[in-house]
């Protein structure tokens, strides 16, 4: 088993890894990775420009030092003049030497000091993108994809400003040994780029290589970041032990594991077969440009103490260039993923919410108006042709088989959905139209997979929105939902740390997280409720006190129930009957048990397991 990946977009952006597109890139990745710094330290990033500055400027006055001391001590005369002329050279060349050693080590750590802020600034930025984004974009294996692919672009983000002061720093090197060199003699130069050209060609399509060979195996990379999930999560742990499925699980690890190792020693293979051809090439080059420096002086063409400057010249512009040249590729890769990451936030995978800024009070009716609903990719649509309208002070129930559209249609009126077609109205307002944040405030859900916050209960329950009741309303929260008698066990109550696996945490069993659910749906203070499932893992004490309250609830809320426990729907004001995604009955308890229909068999099914239960005929 294999995770497609739809690649196209990257892998043209990997083929882009070229000499021309890489010297284009470049000052835009520094320019980027400095935009970012300022955002986080101005002060850091103006030291680190001026510092990188004057590195440069030190090694232009290294060389000029180093001609000088040469052509003193190359002079004719006495050895005592020559020395004499040549000292304040030497003084020149150790103090721009040690200068620019200070400047190293300040540019080394003003980067560190920037690279992890850069990397969580990214990343604060990539988590409140994804809150922006309409949730139907979860749906999407594209968004999922591209959010994996944007997180890790925030993590690299920190790199670029290392590798952008790599690259300022090799070329301020590269221009002042050319400036240098030029000096000496300008045939020089253009023979020196000339000779650097194979090698750089090689690292570039080296570069190339691997990338490419990374995309390939992006969904491997995936597959192992889901397999170890899975191995490790405490949440599987015991099926992985019952299941005995360790070994299966391993298996498919290493089978995984084996393809991405082939793809990686195929590039590393690829890599180091162009690698040594640019060297050769660049050997061959380097051979020419030194020819070149004897023959300028063999012909007279420049001096000895020149030829000796030409020397240190040509070492610092062939390592700049190499440099240059090696860190421009892997800032490009770098540069790659962090297009990732900014695509994804300029438009949030595609799926930016844009809705309208109406701000609701609590709402007296919610109207379902001709609503059908497709989910992204699906044929079909999972509602179809949905009328129906709830009241404050009601209680509706959506009773149906699995799969029936129950959850859908209570996330569609809660506005997380909007319709694909026909329309949820809020006292009369689409909820398309509706700032979602502000609609939000007036909605407590209670979900069929509820959160496990590892936080405090009492963070669990105000979801981090403690109200001015404080401790109060929190512990007569908990108590509608019989999670008082929860609290009231763990050791330090509202401050109890809600996981085991954490240091004084504390883990609590299936119902005792549900009541904690519940707890946190009470708390708000919302016109709408929505409780799917809410009681499916209480034990039937819990269960009975929660459908007491419910009607209590109901008194200041449209309240919402989708429930399988079809002898409970009593409560209800009215029970809508959903199957295949359409309405097929709606009614009281009592109309509907007394009616043929869809309701009476599940109401017959589980008046029958009841009783088989109770051991009648
Ligand atoms: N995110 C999704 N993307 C695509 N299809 C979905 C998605 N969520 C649900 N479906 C499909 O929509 C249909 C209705 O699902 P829904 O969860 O609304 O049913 P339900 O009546 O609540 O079921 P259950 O009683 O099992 O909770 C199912 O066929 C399901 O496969």
């Amino acid at each position: 088993m294999r995770y497609v990946e739809v690649t196209g977009r990257r892998e043209a952006a990997g083929r882009s890894i070229r000499l021309r597109d890489m010297a284009r890139r470049l000052p835009q990745l520094v320019r980027r990775s400095l935009a970012l710094a300022w955002r986080v330290d101005r002060h850091a990033t103006v030291g680190l420009l001026l510092c990188q500055a004057a590195s440069g400027a030190m090694q232009a006055l290294g060389l000029v030092a180093i001609s000088g001391t040469l052509t003193a001590l190359l002079n004719s005369g006495d050895v005592y003049q020559r020395l004499l002329q040549a000292w304040p050279s030497v003084v020149l060349l150790a103090g721009a030497v040690g200068v620019r050693a200070l400047l190293g080590i300040t540019v080394n750590w003003l980067s560190s000091r920037l690279g992890p802020l850069m990397s969580r600034e990214a990343e604060q930025m990539l988590l409140t993108g994804c809150a922006e984004v309409e949730l139907c974009a979860y749906d999407e294996p594209d968004f999922n994809r591209d959010r994996e692919a944007a997180d890790r672009g925030a993590q690299v983000t920190g790199e670029l400003i290392d590798q952008g002061q790599d690259l300022i720093a090799s070329g301020a090197s590269f221009v002042a040994g050319a400036v240098v060199l030029a000096g000496v003699h300008w045939v020089l130069l253009p023979l020196l780029v000339v000779a650097s050209f194979p090698q750089a060609l090689a690292q570039v399509s080296a570069a190339r290589v691997r990338y490419l060979a990374n995309l390939r195996s992006n969904g491997d990379n995936r597959m192992l970041t889901v397999l170890r999930w899975h191995i490790f999560t405490k949440d599987a742990a015991d099926q992985i032990r019952a299941g005995t499925m360790a070994g299966f699980l391993a298996g498919r690890y290493r089978q995984t594991v084996v393809r991405i190792n082939k793809e990686d020693r195929a590039a590393a293979d690829k890599g180091a077969r162009m690698s040594l051809v640019g060297s050769l090439c660049g050997g061959l080059g380097s051979a020419g440009v030194w020819g070149a420096v004897v023959w300028l002086l063999a012909t007279g063409r420049i001096s000895v103490g020149h030829a000796g400057t030409a020397v240190f010249a040509l070492q610092t512009v062939g390592q700049s260039v190499r440099a240059l040249v090696s860190v421009g590729a892997r800032a490009v890769r770098t540069g790659l993923y962090m297009d990732d990451w900014s695509g994804f936030l300029e438009k949030a995978g595609g799926h930016r919410m844009e809705r309208g800024t109406y701000r609701p009070e609590p709402p007296k009716e919610i109207e379902i108006k001709a609503l059908s609903h497709r989910y992204s990719g699906q044929d079909t649509d999972t509602l179809s042709d949905i009328s129906l309208t709830l009241r404050r002070g009601e209680v509706t129930a959506l009773v149906g088989y699995n799969g029936s559209g129950k959850s859908t249609l209570s996330k569609l009126v809660g506005g997380l959905y909007l319709p694909t077609d026909g329309q949820v109205l809020w006292d009369s307002t689409p909820t398309g139209d509706i700032d979602p944040q502000a609609l939000w405030q007036q909605v407590a859900l209670v979900p069929q997979d509820y959160a496990h916050w590892p936080m405090t209960v009492r963070e669990n329950v105000t979801q981090g929105q403690p109200t001015a009741g404080g401790d109060k309303a929190v512990r007569e929260a908990c108590a509608a939902a019989g999670a008082d008698e929860v609290v009231d066990r763990l050791g330090s109550g509202l401050d109890t740390l809600l996981a085991r696996e954490w240091l004084n945490g504390e883990e609590l069993s299936g119902g005792q997280w549900q009541r904690i659910a519940l707890a946190r749906a009470f708390f708000r203070e919302a016109g709408l409720l929505v409780l799917d499932e809410p009681t499916a893992n209480l034990d039937p004490r819990a269960e009975f006190r929660i459908f007491q309250r419910l009607r209590e609830l109901a008194r200041d809320r449209v309240v919402l129930l989708v429930t399988h426990r079809i002898t409970n729907v009593a409560v209800a004001d009215r029970i809508v009957v959903l199957d295949e995604g359409r309405i097929v009955q709606e009614g009281t308890y009592r109309e509907l048990a007394e009616r043929e229909g869809l309701f009476r068999q599940l109401l017959s099914y589980q008046m029958t397991s009841e009783a088989t239960a109770r051991g009648e005929e």
